[in-house]
Order: C-alpha cells, then sequence, then structure tokens
C-alpha cells in the first residue's frame, strides 16, 4: 500500500519525503479540501524532492467547468507534477463526469502520456450535491483516468468512515481494481483506522490531519509519518 502525503510548501514536502511518502501530493487548502497551489509551489516541491519522489498536484474542486479543468491539469503537468488530482465537485450526472474526465486526460496526457490522472470523488457526496463515488470506475477508465480516489469535500473533522462504511469502501476499491485503475482512500484518517484501512486494501491512502498531529492547519511532522509508515508495514 501507498502512502500520499498532502504537503503546502517546499519545508513540508521534504518531512514528508524523509518520513516515507512514496507520492508527495501538493495542494492549497486554504481554496477547497483539493484546493490548487501556485505552479511555483509546485515547482519548488518538484525541485526539493522530485528526483526521490513522484510529485501530485491538486488542481481543485472543481464543478462543471471542463476547459478550465483541462487548461488548470496542462498547468499541474507543465510545473512537473507526475500525478494530476483533479475532485469532482458539485458534478451531478455522470455526462458531466465523462466530459471533465475525457478532457482532463486529454490535456494531460497529449502533453506527455506518462502523467497520471487522478479523479477523486467525495464520500460526502451527498453534502455537496455530486455523484456517488460508486460511479467513478467504471467512467473513469473509459477516460483513461489512472487512479480513482475518495476524499472528504467539507473538512471539518468528519472522515470517509462517517460517511462511507467497510463494505462499501471495499465495494469501491473492487470496482476501481476490476477496472484496472488503481484505487485511493483518504478523508480525516487516522492511526486507529489502520485495521479497518488493511482489510479494505486499497492501493493508496491518503493524508496530511494524520501526519499534523491531528490538525490539517498544523505542519507536518517527520515523525509521524515515520510512524504512520512503519505501522503500513504490518497491514
Ligand atoms: O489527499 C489527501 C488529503 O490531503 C487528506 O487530508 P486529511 O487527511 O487532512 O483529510
Amino acid at each position: 500500500m501507498k502512502l500520499l502525503i498532502s504537503p503546502i510548501n517546499p519545508q513540508e514536502a521534504i518531512s514528508a519525503a524523509n518520513g516515507g511518502a512514496d507520492i508527495i501530493d501538493v495542494k492549497n487548502p486554504k481554496e477547497g479540501s483539493l484546493g490548487a497551489n501556485f505552479p511555483w509551489v509546485i515547482r519548488s516541491v518538484k525541485e526539493a524532492v522530485g528526483s526521490l519522489k513522484p510529485v501530485s498536484a491538486t488542481i481543485g474542486d472543481f464543478n462543471y467547468k471542463p476547459g478550465t479543468a483541462s487548461l488548470a491539469a496542462l498547468g499541474a503537468a507543465v510545473a512537473g507534477s507526475e500525478y494530476i488530482k483533479v475532485g469532482l465537485y458539485d458534478i451531478q450526472t455522470e455526462e458531466q463526469a465523462l466530459d471533465m474526465l475525457s478532457n482532463i486526460t486529454r490535456s494531460v496526457k497529449d502533453y506527455d502520456p506518462t502523467k497520471k490522472v487522478v479523479a477523486s470523488g467525495y464520500s460526502d457526496y451527498s453534502r455537496v450535491n455530486s455523484i456517488a463515488p460508486f460511479l467513478l470506475p467504471e467512467i473513469a477508465s473509459r477516460c483513461g483516468v489512472d487512479v480513482v480516489m475518495v476524499d472528504t469535500a467539507i473538512k471539518d473533522g468528519k472522515s470517509t468512515f462517517d460517511f462511507m462504511s467497510e463494505e462499501e469502501l471495499k465495494k469501491f476499491t473492487h470496482l476501481a481494481q476490476r477496472s484496472g485503475l488503481e484505487c485511493a482512500i483518504a478523508g480525516t484518517l487516522k492511526f486507529d483506522d489502520l485495521p479497518i484501512i488493511g482489510r479494505i486494501a486499497p492501493d493508496i491512502i491518503g493524508v496530511r490531519g494524520m501526519v499534523c498531529g491531528g490538525d490539517r492547519n498544523s505542519c507536518i511532522q517527520e515523525e509521524l509519518v515515520k510512524q504512520l509508515r512503519q505501522k503500513m508495514y504490518d497491514l
């Protein structure tokens, strides 16, 4: 199981990388759950850790704006990220999701086919008027997306496990893997959740708050990343 950690700057990225993260996922929590950071921040993170770890960048919690999202995705790719991650926020139909993901994927892969696209749905989708994550694997695989994910849209302390059961997350994981996609689970995950995460067995878990000591507005602590990495070996 790979560990994705979401820093906001190069200093945090180095802590995440030194602690054993597999993917360094640049974001900007001030602009939402999957808020986009600035191109120069993505570039500086890439310069700090890029030869050691793949860099991911979130491009935002997107409503139905395929053109804007495609241009943002290209920006993240040009800035140096290997994974380009979009949140499908207020995407209400399968047709809208298909339009978003096919254009984002085209934008990224036309530039560099080795880059990976991550399509994130939300475990609390009903709170933000968006489609259920279970619909994503089939749509994403038709669009050439590489990874499907669930995260929480609203960061108010509630976790993905408050909105989706173990069985539902196993179903999501199974649907993704059956479609040839990697599956990532995130959303205010805690150390106490590790046994259930082990049973669900996604390909990737994504965290920030857990390795900031429980407060995602604080800073990533290398020691907590090391502890998490160590505990993941036992899953
Ligand atoms: O992609 C992962 C997210 O940054 C998770 O953040 P969180 O653990 O604070 O919910």
